[in-house]
């Protein structure tokens, strides 16, 4: 198919030069109106092959073509311009369509994007964007019709379906003006800063929407529908609808002017036309400055959104931290609510139980009130009855005192009826090394009377009768139970002696000392002593003990309390010179105890400085009479009556034989001494004038119990075995002479301003 036009028969080349200077001719219409602007490839591709020079090959040359077509080429003698080169209407401005449509595309998306890198790339990119996307529809026409022919694609942009520009840019430029409204009228956040920044944001942004307007509405008309102008031989007709508005009646006259066919001849009007053309231009170009200026109001308008948007950004970060934070906080918060609501449930339920406690409490506090009242009358009450009973009280101590005394009187009358020197016998059982030693034959008649009966053949038999009789079962504590009134009587006031007497191993020390398992009788004396004071003292008797321990051997008096090794001369005197029979041992040790704890120990020192040694009848046979004195003074404060009495515990040596003797000094001097009590005892029976107490230390030392005013006690020992009979014998018959002693009535002992009267 051929696209050459044919050349149109009434254009005729011009006779002559024109009257321009030189060798100029005035350029075409249609190439002074697409110069600087007709470049695009569309109308390239819309142009018709150059008619000439289709004889010169088959291959065309499109640069030869196009430069044929060029403005320079109307002075060619051979040009033939096409009859509707001249009818071609101008065709907006692409620019101006470009600048518009990417204002108003900015405007509405792009101004209130994050500007992305460099600013003026991504400006580039507007606007290529916005242009190519207006030219999608066309481009695509065109493309399609290219390889046909011009004249079909010139043909196809009619079908070039643009978009009402008016509609399109009205639509753009409101919205650009709701963006910039919108971007004034939200309020500040944050800095004042922005919100100082926003009154030139919106003045320039409604200058540039102002613009975008006013160019948008200049250049509602349409573009130039290209099926007008490539229709040859017709007149361009302008669309009213799409006729631009703002362009005046100037520019409407001018219009149809250069639309207006003009014969090529015709100079003068074709120069009236370009004038016009010019000016229509000129007025273009300002048109495009205006705008350009608009864009750079728009551009700084981006730029400064872009810094707004930058700082809220910015902001916004911050205001997101900020929210993190607080919704850390938050749920911190929430932790520690959760936390306490758990603390404050677990404490109203402890306050619960605590209140039904308190409540419970407060019940019993209530009882317990209404019972203290009901107590403090009860004490009350109690209290006038203590009043009382303490009246009656003191009446009945009175009372109890007085019957004391006459339990006192009553004790001594029974003691008095018993005798005031008793003889209790005492047989011991042999012991277990001591089964092969021949009994002698006892016979124990009644409690005070007993047979001995001679095992050696002569089956000879004596009777012998003391106030008690003990048999070798007998326990300690039946002795002490017979022993004990003497005691009580002590602490009445009374002058006791118990003394045992006997042969050598005949069990005296056994009697008056026991041994740990099976205590005698002065450990016993020592516990009821302490515990009758103590029972004394509720009838208000105070008493003071006070001990002695004595020991005489070989008729040398030895203090057992001394243990400082040096010799004391300790000598018997004379206590009253009115009363001869009261005595007391000079430089002797007394001591005052307190416990019986105390009593116990100095028991046990004497016990350990009494002298001792192995005999035929004992592996350790005590070789000196053992005097313990025991003096219990008594103090009544309120009656100011005082008692004193005395106990004297007397284990004297055993008798030995001296044919078996091996210290017979010693046993002389033991035996002398007995011997000499002997004689006491019988001047005593016989009631002698001379009673020869001072012919012995023992006899002196025992004066006042055997003689004076004294309860005297005597334990004679026997040892059960035939080879003692003869020992045993002469015990017995002294014990039976002692027995047979009445002595005189024991009188208590007065105390007067103070001193005691012995
Ligand atoms: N009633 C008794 N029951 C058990 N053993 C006893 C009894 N009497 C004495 N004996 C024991 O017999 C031995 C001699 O007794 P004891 O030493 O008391 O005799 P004594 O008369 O004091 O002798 P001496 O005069 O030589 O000191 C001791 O071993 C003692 O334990």
């Amino acid at each position: 198919m051929d696209s050459r036009i044919p050349k149109p028969s009434f254009l005729k080349k011009p006779a002559g030069p024109l009257s321009l200077p030189g060798n100029a001719r005035l350029p075409l219409t249609r190439d002074l109106v697409n110069l600087p602007s007709a470049n695009s490839t569309m109308f390239v591709k819309m142009r018709a092959p150059s008619p000439d020079n289709r004889s010169v090959g088959s291959v065309v040359n499109r640069a030869k073509l196009r430069r044929s077509r060029s403005a320079m080429d109307l002075n060619r003698p051979d040009f033939h311009r096409p009859k509707y080169a001249s009818t071609l209407a101008p065709v907006a401005s692409r620019a101006g369509n470009i600048n518009a449509t990417t204002v108003a595309m900015m405007a509405s998306s792009d101004l209130v994007k994050p500007v992305q890198a460099n600013s003026n790339g991504t400006r580039m990119h507007h606007l290529r964007r916005s242009r190519s996307a207006c030219d999608i529809a066309m481009t695509s026409n065109v493309s399609s019709s290219t390889n046909s022919s011009s004249l079909s694609g010139m043909s196809s942009l009619a079908g070039y379906k643009r978009q009402p520009p008016s509609t399109f840019a009205n639509s753009r430029a409101a919205v650009v003006q709701a963006k910039v409204s919108k971007m004034t009228t939200i309020p500040p956040r944050g800095a004042g800063v922005t919100g100082t920044l926003s009154k030139p944001l919106a003045h320039r942004a409604a200058i540039a929407a102002s613009s975008v307007t006013t160019a948008t509405a200049k250049k509602a008309a349409p573009p130039v529908k290209s099926t007008v102008g490539l229709k040859a031989g017709s007149s361009a007709k302008p669309n009213g609808t799409d006729a631009p508005k703002t362009s005046g009646a100037g520019a409407k006259t001018a219009a149809k002017t250069m639309n207006k066919r003009i014969p090529p001849y015709d100079y003068k009007a074709r120069f009236a036309n370009l004038t016009e053309k010019h000016k229509a231009l000129v007025e273009k170009h300002e048109k495009l400055q205006e705008e350009h200026a608009s864009r750079e109001a728009l551009q700084e308008l981006y730029d400064e959104c872009s810094r707004q948007l930058g700082l809220l950004k910015t902001e916004h970060a911050q205001l997101k931290a900020e929210l993190e934070t607080i919704r850390h906080n938050n749920d911190e918060l929430n932790q520690a609510n959760k936390q306490l609501t758990d603390s404050l449930d677990r404490t109203e339920a402890e306050l619960h139980k605590l209140r039904e406690k308190y409540t419970v409490t407060d019940q019993e506090n209530a009882n317990l009130r209404m019972q203290l009242k009901e107590l403090e009358e009860r004490a009350a009450f109690l209290e006038e009855e203590n009043v009382t009973l303490q009246d009656a009280n003191q009446r009945n101590t009175e009372l109890l005192f007085q019957a004391n005394i006459d339990r006192k009187d009553l004790h001594n009358m029974v003691m008095d009826l018993r005798g005031n020197i008793r003889v209790f016998c005492r047989v011991r059982p042999p012991l277990t090394s001591e089964a092969h030693r021949v009994e002698c034959g006892w016979k124990y008649l009644d409690e005070q009377s007993i047979e001995l009966i001679a095992m050696d053949g002569t089956n000879k038999r004596m009777d012998f009768s003391f106030d008690h009789v003990f048999h070798p079962r007998t326990t300690q504590q039946d002795i002490f139970d017979n022993v004990s009134p003497l005691i009580q009587s002590a602490l009445d006031g009374y002058n006791v002696c118990i003394f045992a007497y006997g042969q050598t191993g005949s069990g005296k020390t056994y009697t008056m000392d026991g041994v740990q398992e099976s205590l005698g009788v002065i450990p016993r004396t020592v516990d009821l002593i302490f515990n009758a004071v103590n029972d004394y003292r509720r009838f208000g008797w105070e008493y003071e003990i006070r001990v002695t321990f004595l020991e005489i051997y070989n008729e040398i008096l030895y203090d057992l309390l001394d243990t400082s090794g040096t010799t004391k001369d300790l000598e018997i005197r004379m206590a009253n010179a009115k009363n001869k029979t009261e005595v007391y041992v000079s430089n002797i040790i007394e001591e005052t105890v307190d416990t019986t704890a105390r009593l116990h120990q100095l028991m046990n020192i004497a016990k350990m400085n009494r002298a001792t040694a192995a005999t035929a009848g004992n592996e350790r046979s005590s070789r000196s009479h053992a005097v313990t004195k025991i003096t219990l003074i008594g103090t009544h404060k309120e009656k100011c009556e005082t008692c004193i009495g005395s106990v004297n515990l007397v284990d004297l040596a055993g008798s030995e034989s001296p044919k078996t003797s091996t210290r017979m000094d010693e046993t002389k001097n033991i035996n002398r001494s007995l011997s000499e009590l002997s004689n006491v005892i019988l001047a005593l029976v016989q009631r002698n004038e001379h009673i020869p107490y001072r012919n012995s230390k023992l006899t002196h030392l025992l004066m006042p119990s055997l003689g004076g005013n004294s309860k005297t006690l005597m334990f004679v020992n026997v040892a059960p075995f035939q080879d003692c009979f003869t020992e045993t014998v002469k015990s017995l018959r002294f014990a039976s002479q002692v027995n047979s002693c009445k002595l005189q009535k024991v009188k208590k002992n007065k105390v007067l301003n103070g001193s005691a009267v012995m």
